[in-house]
């Protein structure tokens, strides 16, 4: 597991991180959701020991991350850095090899991370005459030529059209199926939705959600429900506990704060038909709303 603990940074005055803690599990894809400039870049740079913290720590299987136990990390930087004039093949293998490998694993993970990155027909070309999309599909395959441990990836699906989406996803969740952890940044909330597994949510520097998303969501949807009746629904506002959130005739969704939902039932009922009930699932874009 990769932990995250009070890690705090300042530029000059300006403190950009307070206290960010959270976990990236192995074997789990990670999204990392904030606003412009919320800070997941800088966490990011901490996390790779790119960029020293002011305070806090990281750890890699609980242990201190130094120069010496470094683990092997997939970068994907927000600034790309990539050669425009070199083939990517050989761009990409050279990577490799400056990371260890010697020239015939280096060769052969290019190889195999090109196919399955379909570019295989496009080795020999030089970076600059690739459309940007596939550019960044290059990117990826220089994050993870020398089989990296754990994966930190900043805006890797951004740019990309539906279906690099899904071949770069299926990439990279090969690797978490093999026990790495994944962190990576988004804006793309309903990307991040169907393909994260835990959510970190960073606001103006500080982790204001963090958890599984199927937890997160119950988390924040547990307390709202929709009802359909017959007739308007306005009585709704006047019963105590119970914060209207959307009325529109007989359709309300609203929030219990104190009131109980059968409660709420039962006074539909003494009121006439209650045609639907249910639990509101929120989606991350809700949950980011609220939580940024
Ligand atoms: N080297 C630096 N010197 C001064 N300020 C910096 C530096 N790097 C980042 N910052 C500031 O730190 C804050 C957080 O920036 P950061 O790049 O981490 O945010 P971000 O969440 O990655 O944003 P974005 O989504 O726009 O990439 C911003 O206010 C930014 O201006």
């Amino acid at each position: 597991m990769l932990t995250v603990t009070a890690i705090s940074r300042s530029f000059g005055d300006h403190q950009v991180l307070h206290d960010v803690s959270f976990d990236v599990k192995p074997g789990r894809m990670t999204g990392f959701l904030g606003a412009n400039g919320s800070g997941k870049t800088t966490t990011m740079r901490i996390v790779l020991g790119v960029l020293g913290a002011h305070g806090g720590e990281v750890r890699w299987r609980g242990e201190r991350i130094t120069a010496a136990n470094r683990p092997q990390f997939g970068y994907m930087p927000e600034e790309r850095g990539l050669y425009p004039k070199m083939a990517i093949g050989e761009q990409v293998g050279w990577l490799g090899r400056l990371h260890g490998l010697d020239r015939a694993t280096a060769r052969a993970n290019t190889d195999r991370l090109l196919d399955q990155l379909g570019l295989a027909e496009r080795s020999g070309d030089l970076l600059e005459a690739l459309s940007l999309g596939n550019q960044q599909r290059v990117q990826i395959a220089a994050a993870l030529v020398h089989d990296p441990e754990v994966l930190v990836l900043d805006e890797p699906f951004s740019g990309l059209d539906p279906l690099a989406v899904e071949v770069v996803l299926d990439v990279l969740r090969a690797r978490a199926a093999r026990g790495a952890p994944v962190l990576f940044s988004s804006h793309q909330l309903a990307l991040v939705e169907q393909l994260c597994d835990d959510v970190v949510i960073i606001s103006k520097g500080r982790v204001t959600a963090a958890g599984s998303r199927d937890e997160l969501r119950a988390r924040y949807g547990a307390r709202r429900f929709e009802v359909v009746v017959d007739t308007d629904a306005g009585w709704l506002r006047d019963v105590p506990g119970v914060r209207v959130v959307d009325l529109d005739g007989p359709r309300a969704v609203f929030e219990l704060d104190t009131a109980d939902d059968q409660d709420v039932l039962r006074a539909a009922l003494d009121r006439g038909a209650v045609r639907s009930f249910t639990p509101v699932v929120p989606t991350l874009d809700e949950i980011f709303k609220e939580a940024a």
